[in-house]
């Protein structure tokens, strides 16, 4: 029998966040007084680990342990049977971009687990999911934190959420929503010098970890374009998919049909020349051109892609993978709301993760 207070753990995904995680969770464990916590679950898409009778899974060198285990992932639907069976509370921890795990929310939390994560897919997918995810969470009591779903750990989504449970009201919402994006023109069309190749920056972004894990999802438009309709339905606007406003796309229309991440960025070198070309048009303007995003509140309208900025200008002199992301509001008025700082990394990114974990402890535990 768990001990009174006690909280399992059970992890989805052990890839670049997940692994960042696991150290942040690590300490956590070994914080004094310590918090009852015991992993009882992880899986990657290939490799299990758990216990049947929920004995702890070692959360020292589980990297390693889950990478020699010879157990497979059971179905999800018996993953969470297992889980809502634990003789104590549960939280369960989605690393992964799966939309399959996603999907399986509302199930998880309507048997009472409570969930974390930084993956886009369940909060950007259908409204319809969106509203069966916390109706389920409003019925069982169970929890659910995605903080690091828009701009890693940055606190941008418990910021949004004050201003419209305090009676602000948002009016519009702009910024950098990208690491990848802002790291791949910081670096390819800096303010000043000359600036590396297009494909050969998509390259680091993804050595570095900004990337999705297919990089496409990033170059095409759509995760800034999820992240949008995230904070649009927190902001009140039933936004119905993050296909239902425009994206612009930085894949050259000849790599469409690419069937792998690995042949798009083989490919890609081949086709610096179309990044080049809009990086001039800017140059010739005085400007730089910088990927970005922006809800507009009142007209309902969303839109996402690439816009040219005087130099001088706070979103053209971004370092690095930084967001930043302009709150404006009744009650800031002309002068927005800011939150800056880098969007994209495993550490950063498993950070949002963590201060969702512990928002999680203290509510349930
Ligand atoms: N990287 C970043 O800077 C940021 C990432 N995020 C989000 O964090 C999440 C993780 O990103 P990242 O760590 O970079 O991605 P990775 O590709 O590095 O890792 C994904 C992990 O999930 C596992 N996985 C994928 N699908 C399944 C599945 N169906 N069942 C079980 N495990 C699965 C993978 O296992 P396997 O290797 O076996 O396929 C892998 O361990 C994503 O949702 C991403 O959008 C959010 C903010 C910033
Ligand atoms: N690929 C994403 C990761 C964080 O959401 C990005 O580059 O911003
Ligand atoms: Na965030």
């Amino acid at each position: 029998m768990a001990a009174v207070n006690q909280v399992y753990i059970a992890i989805i995904g052990a890839g670049g966040v997940g692994k960042c995680f696991l150290s942040q969770l690590q300490a956590l464990a070994a914080r004094k007084p310590s918090p009852k916590l015991s992993l009882c679950y992880i899986s990657t898409s290939r490799k299990a680990l758990y216990n049947v009778d929920y004995s702890p899974v070692s959360i020292d060198g589980v990297t390693e342990s889950l990478a020699s285990s010879t157990q497979a992932p059971p179905p999800l639907s018996q993953v969470i049977d297992y889980l809502a069976a634990a003789p104590a509370k549960v939280v369960l921890v989605d690393n992964t971009s799966s939309q399959d795990v996603a999907d399986a929310y509302p199930l998880a939390l309507s048997r009472g687990l409570s969930i974390v994560t930084p993956n886009k897919k369940a909060f950007s997918g259908s409204y319809k999911l969106w509203q069966d995810i916390f109706t389920a969470a409003a019925t069982s009591g169970a929890k659910v934190y995605h903080e690091s779903s828009v701009g890693a750990g940055l606190p941008v989504i418990s910021t949004l959420k004050d201003l419209v449970e305090t009676g602000d009201k948002v009016t519009k919402i702009e910024g950098v929503f990208s690491g990848t994006m802002s790291f791949l023109f910081n670096s390819f069309a800096p303010t000043e010098g000359q600036g590396g190749k297009w494909s050969e920056e998509v390259k680091k972004a993804k050595s570095l970890g900004y990337t999705e894990p297919d990089p496409r999802d990033d170059l095409n438009g759509l995760d800034v374009a999820r992240k949008l309709t995230i904070l649009a339905r927190l902001a009140g606007l039933p936004v119905e998919s993050p296909t239902s406003f425009p994206t612009q796309s930085l894949i050259p229309k000849e790599l469409e049909s690419c069937s792998t991440g690995d042949e798009f960025l083989e490919k890609l070198p081949a086709f610096d020349q179309q990044m080049e070309d809009i990086k001039a048009a800017a140059e010739k303007a005085g400007k730089v051109v910088r990927f970005v995003g922006s809800i507009d509140v009142a007209t309902q309208q969303v839109k996402v892609g690439l816009e040219q900025f005087d130099r001088s200008h706070p979103i053209a002199s971004l370092k690095g993978s930084d967001n930043i992301i302009s709150f404006y509001t009744e009650r800031y008025g002309n002068n927005p709301l800011i939150i800056q700082g880098a969007g994209a990394g495993g550490d950063v990114t498993a950070m949002g993760v963590t201060g969702d974990l512990i928002k999680v402890l203290s509510q349930i535990a």
